[in-house]
């Protein structure tokens, strides 16, 4: 599976924890200071070796699977570093997974913002565009849980 956006490590540590031992998480982020918080408890839980840790711009990252032939050989994708640059994020997700794989968004209620974005506010219109594209997508099938601050889980057709 392909994590962007690890932060203290704490959810990466979750995903490897229900892969089975040949599972592997591609874990992106930028900023190695959060991350090697929980860093150490990948080690003690025994799930480290399960876990490719790239710390550089996770468009990079997609890149570079892209480029080494890892189109359609993930089964999930999670959503969730800088809001800016989801719709790329999703696009090259896309590419990466299988059909019948699931890319998970988070953020995408954005605590109410998304309703009505501000022409200032980058992250949110980046939100609410995705949103509205993710309605129209024939690549996918989209269902959309209200929890939280809210997950869209698209499936690949
Ligand atoms: C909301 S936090 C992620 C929270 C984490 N998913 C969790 O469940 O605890 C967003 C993370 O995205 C990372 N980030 C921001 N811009 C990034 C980029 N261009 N590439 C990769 N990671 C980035 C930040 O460093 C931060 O750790």
């Amino acid at each position: 599976m392909i994590f962007l956006g690890v932060f203290t490590g704490y959810n990466t540590l979750n995903m490897a924890l229900v892969l089975p031992d040949n599972g592997r998480v591609i874990a992106c982020d930028i900023n190695e200071d959060y991350v090697k918080i929980g860093k150490p408890l990948w080690k003690e839980a025994g799930v480290e070796h399960k876990i490719d840790l790239r710390i550089k711009p996770a468009i990079q990252t997609l890149d570079e699977l892209l480029a080494s032939g890892e189109a359609e050989t993930f089964d999930f994708a999670f959503i969730d570093a800088d809001k800016e640059s989801y719709n790329e994020y999703y696009e090259k997700c896309l590419r990466l997974i299988k059909k019948g794989g699931i890319i998970a968004i988070d953020n995408v209620l954005w605590s109410g913002r998304v309703l009505k974005p501000r022409k200032d506010d980058l992250a949110t219109q980046s939100i609410h565009h995705l949103n509205e594209k993710l309605l129209r997508d024939a690549r996918v099938n989209i269902s959309m849980l209200p929890m939280g601050d809210g997950v869209t889980l698209a499936f690949k057709l």
